[in-house]
């Protein structure tokens, strides 16, 4: 399967929900009338685009279609997707680009960080990168077992310490680790916590200070978030930006959920480059993300015939 299919498969229930509520707003007639503007704002928004982004797409495409003089609502509509992809924050790419880096990714429980610390890891090495892990989530023993489990997949070293142990010494280890054995890529899985927990937040802060601190390599921190969160995803991702000042996000699941809109409200509201997205379980699941595909398959078509 092509890499846009299987895109297009993992948005699949967004993309239904989506389409199902353009078609009610286009029930109502072609015209570009203020009812039109106001409903498709709403489609937008129940989306989980946020409002923000809704706001600025449905502006510019108004503008648009005075500019160009577009005739009616399908016209507006074969613009939507390209509209969508430019309200993403662009950048990102130096994070996982090939230069040496040491990456920590963060979340609430569940998320996906040690899969898609595992699935990077496989990608990394199967690029000829030398990779090092650093299991922080001292906290579930499965957790480091997990790991454990990705890093002999990946044939990658692996830096860990028994469960309870300071996850900051472990981090510590891994970046002395990496510095004797020339790792060009280092990920730091971390244990996952509530962006709620004051205390649980505050912990993560250290981890992250000690690394930004320790590490003679650029560290980024990245956010993983569950799509089928949904807008509560938008309160995870305020409040570790807060803690940590993210530098990219990562969003999981698309595939089992119709709230995959989540992905451009995060982006565009706290102006964050989406870095990967996850589409299923399995090892290749984890994909690049091109914002221009993503709207290409969470919009869909809308035809005048059918
Ligand atoms: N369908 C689907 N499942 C996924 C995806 N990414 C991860 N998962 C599943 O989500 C579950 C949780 O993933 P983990 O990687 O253990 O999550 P975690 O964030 O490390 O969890 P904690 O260590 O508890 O914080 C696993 O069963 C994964 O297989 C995805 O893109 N699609």
């Amino acid at each position: 399967m092509g890499f846009f299919d299987r895109i297009s498969q993992g948005l699949a229930r967004s993309r239904e929900r989506f389409t199902e509520q353009m078609n009610v707003l286009l029930d109502r007639g072609p015209d570009l009338d203020d009812d039109f503007w106001d409903g498709l704002e709403e489609t937008l928004i129940l989306a989980d685009i946020g409002g923000p982004a809704a706001f600025d797409i449905v502006e510019g495409l108004r503008d648009t279609a005075t500019r160009k003089a577009l005739p009616d609502a399908y016209a507006v509509l074969d613009l939507l997707n390209e509209r969508m992809a430019s309200s993403f924050a662009e950048g990102g790419e130096e994070i996982f680009g090939g230069e040496p880096a040491v990456v920590l990714f963060v979340g609430i429980n569940g998320a996906g960080k040690t899969t898609t610390v595992g699935k990077l890891a496989k990608e990394a090495t199967d690029a000829g990168r030398t990779v090092l892990l650093g299991s922080a989530d001292t906290f579930r023993a499965a957790a480091i077992e997990q790991l454990e489990e990705w890093a002999r997949r990946a044939n990658v070293e692996i830096c860990t310490r028994e469960r309870g142990s300071d996850p900051a010494s472990v981090c510590y280890d891994t970046l002395e680790r990496a510095e004797s054995k020339g790792a060009d890529l280092v990920l730091i899985d971390t244990a996952g916590r509530l962006h709620t927990s004051a205390d649980l937040m505050r912990e993560l802060e250290k981890v992250v200070n000690v690394v930004r601190k320790r590490s003679s390599l650029p560290v980024y921190t990245v956010l993983v978030i569950d799509a089928t969160t949904g807008q509560n995803g938008m309160q995870q991702a305020k409040e570790f930006d807060r803690a940590l000042k993210l530098d990219g996000v990562i969003v999981t699941k698309l595939d089992g959920t119709a709230k995959g809109g989540i992905a451009l409200a995060v982006s565009h509201e706290l102006d964050l480059p989406i870095l990967k997205i996850g589409v299923g379980e399995g090892l290749d699941d984890l994909k690049d993300f091109d914002a221009h595909e993503f709207a290409r398959a969470f919009v869909g078509e809308f035809d005048e015939r059918s």
